[in-house]
């Protein structure tokens, strides 16, 4: 079994020289909610565990979300016209070394905020996290810069997922290969269509093994053939010891790739089971 850790011990150990099993969040609510126990299966190995997850967002009426300078306003007189969307809502589960889960529900269900929080780009209202290391989302598009070329992008995204100039120069032939991007690697990225593009940001992102990897739609783009090759690299890097959760819309991609499905609608956890059993539940419920 492995020990869980918290963000915090993952991010600097040396600050956390005596191992203290905190959750990656735990924020106590003044009311707190009736808490579903979570079952263990001694025999595998637990590499994520949400435990009575809430999210909520704070948005103005007109539809913004409320950054820093409406959190300020928020202290002032009038809150007036401010709403809170509760996005998901008591969700808790185990996911297990070597799973593959595809994560469904109708367009916002709270899937990729579900995620979102799973990573630790955003904080619960309530509940807790728990990671045995830390969950990536897979995407180098925010190190990416469009006036380079496609090659000068390779080093740039290869440098942000950590690797060192010499890992990269060995990787960029494979990492071009698998973009299918061999006559174009030296053009600047801003020329490429959003396919070539996607396909490039696929390309790096994968090249990289993650312990625990999360996959959402919108980034395994690309024309069909090429989402083929995706999701068998997905399940080369499941192979490899890795856990992957998969949010997507289509069906056949989550009975391709996942052994698992958790369903999701409106904030709730519906149903959590084997793939087929969850995608005919939710196909039936779609009708
Ligand atoms: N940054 C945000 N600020 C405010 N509300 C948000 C924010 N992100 C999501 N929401 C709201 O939270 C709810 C869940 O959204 P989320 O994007 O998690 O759903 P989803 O299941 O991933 O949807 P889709 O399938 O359409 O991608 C929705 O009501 C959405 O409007």
């Amino acid at each position: 079994m492995v020990e869980l850790t918290s963000f915090d011990d993952l991010i600097n150990p040396r600050l956390h020289g005596k191992f203290e099993p905190e959750p990656v969040y735990d924020v106590p609510s003044e009311a707190p909610s009736e808490k579903a126990s979570i079952a263990l299966d001694e025999t595998r190995t637990p590499v994520v565990i949400v435990d009575n997850l809430h999210v909520k967002y704070q948005v103005y009426s007109s539809g913004k979300s409320v950054g820093a300078a409406g959190a300020k306003r928020l202290l002032q007189s009038s809150t007036r016209g401010i709403r809170e969307v509760h996005a998901v809502k008591g969700v808790s589960f185990v996911a297990y070394e070597n799973e593959s889960i595809g994560v469904i529900g109708s367009n916002g269900s709270g899937k990729s905020t579900l995620m979102r929080t799973i990573t630790g780009l955003t904080t619960p209202a309530e509940g807790s996290v728990y990671a045995s290391s830390r969950p990536n989302m897979l995407g180098v598009g925010a190190a990416l810069i469009p006036d380079l070329s496609g090659d000068k992008n390779i080093m740039l995204g290869g440098l942000a997922l950590g690797y060192n100039r010499q890992e990269i120069n060995e990787m960029r032939e494979d990492i071009t290969k698998f973009a299918e991007l061999e006559e174009f690697i030296d053009l600047p990225m801003r020329t490429y269509s959003s396919g070539m593009s996607a396909r490039l940001k696929f390309a790096i992102a994968a090249s990289k093994q993650h312990d625990i990897l999360i996959v959402d739609e919108a980034l395994a783009v690309g024309d069909a053939r090429f989402r083929k090759r995706s999701e068998a690299k997905i399940r080369e890097i499941r192979e490899n010891a890795g856990t992957i959760f998969l949010v997507s819309h289509s069906m056949n991609s989550i009975l391709d790739t996942c052994n698992r499905v958790i369903w999701i609608e409106k904030g709730v956890l519906m149903m959590d089971g084997d793939s087929k059993t969850v995608v005919d539940a939710y196909k039936a419920k779609k009708k």
